[in-house]
């Protein structure tokens, strides 16, 4: 649905409201710039007609100087007017993005699945880009440009109506060639945008998974695609170009054709003894003047086009709801947490149910094993519990608290979740352990790196928690990555801790850094643990085996062990860890 001039209202208000001194500012110099360039031609007029009249030196010198002021004067305003509409721009547009970037970060993760990361880039980025011109000059300049076309035609009345009517029915001409070009050209401007989404959708999604690709041997069908989208893009680049240059030229044509008709009715004007000279030059500069705002006029109306359909796929954007349903303020009980899971069912897709009617207990402080096959749907359990997702079916209880009940803010602060891929950024050692939360002080970040073994570690870095980490942790080992994990959780300090173990096999000493970091990880909190070796199913209290979405087996770990009729009791014989690998 394209967005309503009341909401470009809003927007406009929005975003321009906190800064309008500053906009106030910029439209008084646009506007003030329009009417300097009025007067120049005038100023040059009256110099005309005085030297040909013979006029005082001292009128001819006061008319230098005067154009002199003004055009200073003029480049002054412009370069102001520049500075404004730049800084106005960039505020308002820097707001919006940030409204965006936090709406995307608080939608649930069935939205973040459904957009490629170049998509969201292309909506944060390109079509916010697309609105700095919008925010900043596209309306106040349209108008003023529709001011000084009106007023250099009015001047053209005032001088001579015969010659204010060719001029008004050349710009009417003008406007309607110059319109049914541009026409032409929008549908070209908006496939390249949707082309570069699809490009740097394309990009990000091939540069993330660089190393299954190469892996895989698909580098070089990778490179085809790549190709085939770049000739695309250029194909397509080409051809708007091409009907920009064409329009350009067409432009030039046109305004020369222009100057001839205002020439020639100026001489006849002059032979009739209508006009100065002077009168001619000032008519001859009005219609150069003209092809300024005629042709700008066409591109601002495509730039307003274009803003709105940007607008109107941020506004979709802005509107698009997080599944997850309101929540509400009741608090959590504080220390360890029980968590109960009664009747739950959920499916990615409503009609494909993935957890079917699982109820689950875990008293407070205990630690539970679920394990089960790959698919079986353990990981969807601990997105429920974190409400990335929320249930169809059942509910789920912290400490007898429905979790919908609370803030997802201090659930998740209750929540310290660990999964099998550790996300690392290209920071610093502390800005990765504290989420680029300042407030944390270096004593604590040091405590949690001791806490998880960590120590020697820190002492090997050249420049301590100053030390960059490369992209996505390159330069770290899997249980390195795996421990500073660990860390962020010791630093968030939450009540209950889900651990989903990396099934990736370690060298013995790094297990049991692992082995000891998981210990005191456990200590004092409760702990789920989707475990795929022995020796972490061993500290579990109780043990849940998932199997295509339901429970197949659940109890006391002990108890199971002792039972040879129990699965549980089957999978140790037979080998945990290859079952369930
Ligand atoms: N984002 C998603 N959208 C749609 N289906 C999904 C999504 N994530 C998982 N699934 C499907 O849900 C089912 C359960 O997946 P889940 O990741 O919970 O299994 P798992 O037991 O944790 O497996 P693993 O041990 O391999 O991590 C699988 O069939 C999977 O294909």
């Amino acid at each position: 649905m394209k967005p309503s001039p009341k909401r470009y209202m809003e927007l406009f208000a929005h975003y321009l409201k906190p800064q309008w001194r500053r906009t106030l500012l910029m439209t008084l110099s646009l506007l003030g710039g329009i009417g300097l360039q009025l007067l120049k031609p005038q100023i040059l007029r009256y110099f005309i007609d005085t030297a040909i009249a013979r006029g005082a030196t001292i009128y001819l010198l006061a008319a230098g100087l005067l154009f002199v002021i003004v055009a200073l004067l003029n480049q002054g305003i412009t370069t102001s007017s520049a500075y404004l509409s730049q800084s106005v721009a960039w505020t308002a547009t820097n707001h919006l993005r940030h409204d965006l970037v936090a709406h995307c970060l608080s939608l649930d993760l069935a939205f973040h699945k459904a957009h490629t990361i170049g998509e969201l880039i292309e909506r944060i980025d390109g079509d916010v880009d697309m609105l700095s011109n919008f925010f900043s000059q596209l309306v106040v300049n349209l108008l003023s440009n529709v001011v000084l076309m009106l007023g250099i035609l009015i001047l053209f009345f005032t001088i001579d109506w015969r010659a204010g009517l060719v001029l008004s029915l050349f710009t009417a001409v003008a406007l309607l060639i110059l319109s049914q070009m541009q026409r032409r050209i929008i549908p070209l401007f908006v496939k390249l945008r949707q082309m570069s989404a699809e490009f740097y959708g394309f990009l990000s999604e091939r540069l993330t998974g660089t190393e299954d690709l190469r892996a895989n041997g698909a580098v070089g069908y990778t490179m085809q695609r790549f190709y085939a989208l770049l000739r695309q893009w250029w194909q397509i680049t080409r051809k708007a170009d091409l009907t920009s240059i064409a329009m350009g030229n067409t432009s030039l044509i046109i305004f020369v054709f222009g100057c001839v008709l205002t020439v020639l009715s100026g001489t006849y004007l002059w032979s009739r003894g209508l006009a100065t000279i002077g009168t001619i030059y000032l008519m001859f500069s009005y219609t150069n003047l003209l092809s300024g705002p005629v042709n700008q006029i066409q591109r601002q109306l495509q730039d307003l086009q274009q803003a709105q359909a940007s607008l109107q796929r941020i506004q979709e954007l802005l509107s698009t709801t997080s599944s997850l349903t309101a929540e509400a303020d009741r608090q959590l009980p504080p220390g360890a947490l029980s968590v109960a899971f009664e009747h739950v069912s959920f499916g990615y897709e409503p009609e494909l149910p993935v957890i079917r009617d699982i109820s689950l207990a875990i008293q407070p402080q205990k630690v539970l094993g679920v394990l089960g096959r790959t698919g079986s749907g353990k990981t969807t359990l601990a997105r429920l519990l974190f409400r990335l997702y929320d249930v169809q079916e059942g509910q789920i209880c912290l400490s007898a608290v429905p979790i919908q009940m609370t803030r997802l803010h201090e659930l998740r602060r209750r929540i310290g979740m660990v999964t099998q891929d550790v996300q690392l950024f290209r920071a610093s050692v502390r800005d990765n352990l504290t989420f680029f939360n300042h407030a944390i002080p270096d004593s604590r970040i040091i405590a949690a790196l001791e806490e998880v073994g960590l120590a020697s570690w820190l002492q090997t870095l050249p420049d301590g928690l100053a030390s960059q980490l490369g992209p996505e942790g390159e330069g770290l080992s899997a249980g390195e990555a795996q421990l500073l994990a660990f860390a962020r959780v010791f630093l968030s300090e939450p009540d209950l801790v889900i651990l989903d173990e990396a099934s990736s096999r370690l060298d013995p000493s790094t297990e049991r850094a692992i082995e000891r970091a998981i210990d005191k990880l456990f200590t004092g909190r409760t702990a789920i643990v989707i475990a795929h070796r022995l020796s972490t199913i061993k500290r579990a209290d109780a043990i849940a085996i998932i199997e295509d979405g339901h429970v197949l087996e659940y109890g006391n770990r002990l108890e199971l062990a002792g039972d040879p009729a129990s699965r549980f009791a089957h999978l140790l014989t037979t080998g945990l860890e290859e079952a369930l690998a």
